[in-house]
């Protein structure tokens, strides 16, 4: 299993031109989920949306269904697609670490799991295949190799420690990359400041015209 994780990972790498060395895998996780049918499946929460916070998951989902998958870009940007089980067949979902090591240059992928059958439980197993821990001196961050002037840094440097903190304390809907972002790009700055400012501006209508 190590040396699957280490070799996927190197093909990623190398697709784009980077050594399969740069970025190590050395250890996995396992996980079985159980999602129980429910007779009305369309009003259950099954997860919450979510990138995955590793290099990437390999998800064997049964043949119930129900992960979808936010489009990224396109006409239909934001958009839920379904990801219909094919049998035989795994998924790979690049997740946070590769991201941001790559620069961008490959996307986690925002998804999430419906419940989708009042008869049958989904059983998938996703395995996680993760970056060396290393010690607080050992930074990660966009490959050199993939930073040009047109296209510099999008993130700073970080640690795994820095890394694995940042999830559980902002929860584990979203993503693990926001904080980590260098500030080029305004426009994400002025989304994000307006992302967090949504609730705030809510609460307040309320508070001052609770009828309205
Ligand atoms: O239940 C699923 O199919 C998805 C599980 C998942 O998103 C995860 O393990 O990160
Ligand atoms: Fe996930």
């Amino acid at each position: 299993m190590d040396e699957f994780g280490k070799e996927m990972a190197g093909i990623l790498l190398e697709a784009l031109g980077v050594g399969p060395e740069r970025l190590d895998v050395e250890s996995w996780i396992m996980a079985c989920h159980y999602y129980p049918p429910c007779p009305e499946p369309e009003r259950v929460v099954g997860s919450l949306e979510h990138t995955d916070p590793n290099v990437l998951t390999v998800l064997a989902q049964d043949d119930v269904g129900g992960l979808q998958l936010r489009l990224d870009g396109g006409n239909n940007d934001g958009a839920w697609v379904d990801v219909p089980p094919v049998p035989g067949a795994l998924v790979v979902n690049i997740g946070d670490v590769l991201k941001l090591v790559s620069n961008d240059e490959y996307k986690s992928a925002v998804h999430k799991l419906r419940i989708k059958s009042d008869q049958d439980a989904r059983v998938p197993v996703a395995t996680s295949f993760n970056p060396p821990k290393r010690g607080d001196s050992d930074l990660l961050g966009p490959l050199p190799e993939l930073v040009t002037a047109e296209k510099p840094a999008l993130y700073r440097s970080f640690t795994m420690t820095e890394f694995l903190k940042f999830r559980p304390e902002f929860g584990h809907g979203g993503s693990s990359t926001g904080g980590f972002r260098v500030a080029h790009d305004v426009k994400h700055f002025v989304s994000r400041a307006v992302q967090v400012m949504d609730p705030l501006v809510y609460d307040m209508e309320e508070e001052i015209a609770p009828d309205m």
